[in-house]
């Protein structure tokens, strides 16, 4: 469901005819990218290369077919491919890269959250009652077609904190990865330039200083935005390689 709303967004026109195929290859090329790198036929990482390829193919084709067509999307594979006369403009195989990169991040990020929160709202009443609350104050002020917009998505400030806590309290991500690029003394410990390290942030989740109480589901303890844009909050990462997509996720 939440590749497929990707997919959408990335080719509308062709989303429901193309997704079959290629989720079966993404499967494939997820689970690989999780797996002992051992390159042999028959391995989950074998496997993933060739899903990778698979879905570089579908994209290529669904790219050549596009370019062909008089018809024009407002869809962001439109967007990019037409954008050719400006300096920005990528190339075939980094368009590739963006939507396979857009497609990954987005997928099982989203899904894990969703699902979280769907359980900590079960577990917690009180939530679940403030969140229904939230969305009925919300439509109470539309007619039964009309669809939701930005502002009702930005008004939605308890649902908003509802998927902070459930990011924070499930750690849906654990850490982030990073290359050194000088020499790094830490802790007595010296990391070499050019290591590439993984830096654990699940631990900074579950600070009773930072979070009290960290092993109670709080969504409330969010209402306070702040806690959103401390330098400690890293459920989106940070810094240059800060995730894209934190409204995206809410959506
Ligand atoms: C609950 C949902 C999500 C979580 C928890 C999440 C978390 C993260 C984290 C921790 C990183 C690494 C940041 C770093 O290295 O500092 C990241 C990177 C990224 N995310 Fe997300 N993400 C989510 C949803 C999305 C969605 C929906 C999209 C796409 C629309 C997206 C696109 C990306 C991209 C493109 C990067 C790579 C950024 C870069 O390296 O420059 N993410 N995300």
């Amino acid at each position: 469901m939440v590749l497929l709303m990707a997919f959408k967004q990335i080719a509308e026109v062709e989303s429901r005819s193309i997704y079959g195929a290629i989720k079966i290859e993404f499967d494939k090329m997820f689970i690989g990218s999780l797996s002992l790198p051992i390159n042999l036929p028959g391995t989950n990482y074998y496997q993933g290369f060739k899903g990778r390829q698979n879905v570089i193919k579908i994209l290529r084709d669904l790219m050549k077919k596009r370019r062909a067509s008089p018809v024009t999307n407002e869809d962001m594979l439109d967007q990019l491919i037409r954008d050719l006369d400006t300096k920005s403009a990528l190339n075939d195989d980094e368009i590739i890269d963006q939507i396979i990169t857009i497609l990954y991040s987005g997928y099982e990020t989203v899904s894990t959250t969703s699902m979280m929160s769907v359980k900590y709202l079960h577990d917690h009443p009180k939530a679940l009652e403030e969140l229904r609350d939230e969305h009925f104050a919300i439509r109470k002020g539309k007619t039964a077609d009309e669809p939701l917009d930005w502002d009702d998505y930005k008004s939605m400030r308890f649902t908003r904190a509802v998927i902070f806590e459930t990011l924070r309290l499930a750690t849906i991500i654990n850490g982030v990865l990073r290359k050194t690029t000088h020499e790094m003394k830490l802790n007595g410990f010296v990391i070499p330039k050019g290591w590439r390290i993984y830096v654990y942030t699940r631990e900074i989740n579950y600070d009773p200083f930072l979070y009290p109480e960290p092993l109670k589901f709080n969504p409330w303890r969010w209402m306070d935005k702040s806690l959103e844009t401390h330098n400690y909050c890293l459920l989106f990462g940070g810094g240059s390689r800060l995730c894209p997509g934190p409204e995206r996720s809410s959506e």
